[in-house]
């Protein structure tokens, strides 16, 4: 099984999750708190409360775990197109796969990356949710006081199977919208792309901004009832499950709760999938 795929999936998913996590911890907020009016009242709040390193809470451990989840994202979905149209990275650009089979692989990527992605995105969003100032000498300490921390009290608390909270929800937004991923970017680059060339690295960022754009929007609805199962049952279980979480959202929210964030993870997209792409697109073309 080719592994480059797998290694530049990893780097290049951490310089893109570095870029993007200020605005995650926006997202975040935004999305399951109702203190904030909107994305600058948030920024502000966080800055004036938190200072500048209240936007990268949380951050320790997806920097850690971005080494399995991309690779496992890019290798998976590289090497499932292997499987289904005979061709390697190397030849793909002379026997274009279809856009079915793109769709299929990115999919499979992203079920996978999902099941590896529930345990560190649920520990990311209850670090991101906690809003006490960093450090603070006399004041009461957070709940949680790191990520290892966070993964053993929700372990203690709540078990293995707490650890994978709001996993469904997760599995049922990656899995199409990462379909949705690759063949925005696939189609963006051949439509700029001469035949049997190389996009330019022009066309990759702006390929690849799009393809994080188009995959985020998607994504919103289930994201926010995602990053909801999430907080639920810090204090007490609200949801039942998926649909009844989205049921009640919309019951005391409106239809309008399934965009909470969209315009932020819109404006973090670009950046981190332009970076993410082109990094891949480099490191695979430098290895041959
Ligand atoms: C499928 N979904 C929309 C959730 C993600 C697609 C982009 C993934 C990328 N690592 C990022 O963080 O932007």
């Amino acid at each position: 099984m080719p592994v480059e795929e797998f290694v530049a999936g990893w780097i290049s998913g951490a310089l893109g999750l570095v870029l993007g996590h200020p605005f995650d911890t926006v997202k975040v907020r935004l999305q399951t708190q109702t203190t904030y009016r909107g994305i600058v009242d948030c920024m502000v709040k966080i800055y004036r409360h938190e200072s500048l390193l209240g936007f990268f809470k949380g951050m320790s451990f997806p920097i850690a775990s971005i080494a399995v989840v991309n690779s496992v994202l890019f290798g998976v979905y590289s090497n499932t197109l292997l499987v289904l149209t005979a061709t390697s990275h190397q030849e793909r650009r002379a026997q274009p796969p279809s856009y079915t089979h793109i769709f299929l692989a990115g999919c499979t990527g992203g079920f996978l990356q999902a099941y590896c992605l529930a345990p560190f995105d649920l520990i990311k969003v209850r670090l991101q949710n906690q809003t006490e100032p960093m450090a603070q000498p006399g004041s009461p300490p957070p709940q949680y006081r790191g990520p290892v921390h966070c993964a053993a009290s929700i372990f203690r608390e709540e078990g293995y199977r707490g650890l994978f909270r709001g996993a469904w929800a997760l599995m049922l937004r990656d899995t199409p919208t990462m379909g949705v991923y690759f063949i925005t970017y696939e189609g963006l680059c051949r439509q700029y792309t001469p035949e049997g060339q190389n996009p330019s690295s022009a066309t990759v960022l702006v390929a690849g901004g799009f393809a994080g754009i188009a995959s985020w929007v998607a994504a919103t609805p289930l994201d926010v009832i995602k990053s909801r199962m999430q907080m639920d049952g810090l204090r007490r279980r609200v949801y039942q499950g998926v649909l009844d979480c989205m049921v009640s959202s919309v019951r005391q929210e409106g239809l309008g709760v399934f965009f909470r964030g969209v315009t932020i993870n819109s404006a973090r997209a670009f950046p981190v999938n332009a970076v993410t792409f082109l990094s891949y697109e480099y490191l695979l073309r430098l290895w041959g």
